[in-house]
């Protein structure tokens, strides 16, 4: 269903992505590792197109979305939502707006500077809220929120565009461990319960291997290793991240390993 060819960015002399190839069969979760500056972020700015690509092709169910132009891109933007590290919200917009901001591909420029919104996508976007356990929230401000709960509206506002693929750029890397693991739980749940792609730049090895079903390596723009949890050992771990004898998955680690906890923080918040 996807298919990565050759996939370039240059930047000037640098090269941010060197012939990146891949193919991916079915939805599944994939995670993108490597040390800063390995090319993980302009790969996803490539495929949801707020990047052009310098050479190569990018084919989702048999079109190649880097020649697509005007409304047939927006579509496809729409069809990949993307989640960031900061979050990208409206801070002092509330959250059911920012969830809202989800609809604006296909909104006209009148209804979106009114602030107009369907009642079934009100609904809908509640009902998403509901889903990730934040409802409670949907008529704060959004940066009255924790960062974790910023994030999962973030998550939200991608559903609401009811996409084929969500692409999330580190979006753990400003979160807590306990946070962190909240937001990647909601991450899997898209997809096992809708059965939508995910690919995620993730900064830490533990995170990668417990959620993802394959994981994509790169090292200085170019992808060095691609496989299973599995096969991600740490001597390999340590090539990718270009890392000597001395190299510590531990460095990588963010320790989200306490469900008793996580269980805790969500029933408080479901009962705020
Ligand atoms: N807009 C830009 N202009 C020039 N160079 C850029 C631009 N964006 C990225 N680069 C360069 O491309 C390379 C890859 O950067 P990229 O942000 O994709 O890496 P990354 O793996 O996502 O790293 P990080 O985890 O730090 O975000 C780096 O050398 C970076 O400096």
């Amino acid at each position: 269903m996807l298919t990565v060819e050759n996939l370039t960015k240059r930047f000037g002399a640098n090269t941010a992505v060197d012939r990146a190839s891949f193919t991916v069969e079915r939805p599944m979760m994939i995670g993108i590792i490597g040390r800063s500056g390995a090319g993980k972020s302009t790969f996803l700015r490539m495929m949801n197109r707020l990047t052009d690509a310098t050479e190569g092709k990018l084919v989702f169910e048999g079109r190649d979305v880097l020649q697509l132009k005007g409304s047939e891109k927006r579509l496809w933007q729409s069809d990949c939502a993307m989640i960031f590290q900061q979050f990208n919200l409206v801070p002092r917009m509330d959250v059911v707006s920012n969830v809202l901001h989800g609809t604006l591909a296909r909104r006209g420029t009148l209804a979106t500077m009114f602030n107009l919104y369907p009642r079934e996508d009100i609904h809908r976007a509640i009902d998403i809220l509901e889903r990730l356990g934040i409802a409670a929230h949907a008529a704060k401000r959004a940066e009255a929120l924790s960062g974790g709960q910023q994030q999962r509206v973030a998550i939200a506002r991608a559903l609401m565009q009811d996409p084929k693929v969500v692409l999330a750029d580190e979006p753990i890397a400003s979160l807590d461990p306990m946070n962190a693991q909240l937001v990647m739980d909601d991450l899997r749940r898209i997809h096992d319960e809708d059965g939508r792609m995910v690919i995620a730049n993730l900064h830490t090895l533990d995170t990668a291997r417990r959620y993802c079903d394959r994981v994509i390596g790169m090292r200085a723009g170019r992808i060095v290793f691609d496989g299973t949890p599995a096969q991600l050992t740490t001597g390999v771990a340590r090539d990718i991240y270009g890392a000597g004898a001395d190299f510590s998955e531990n460095a990588t680690s963010t320790e989200i390993r306490d469900p008793v906890a996580t269980a805790v923080i969500r029933a408080a918040e479901v009962a705020v």
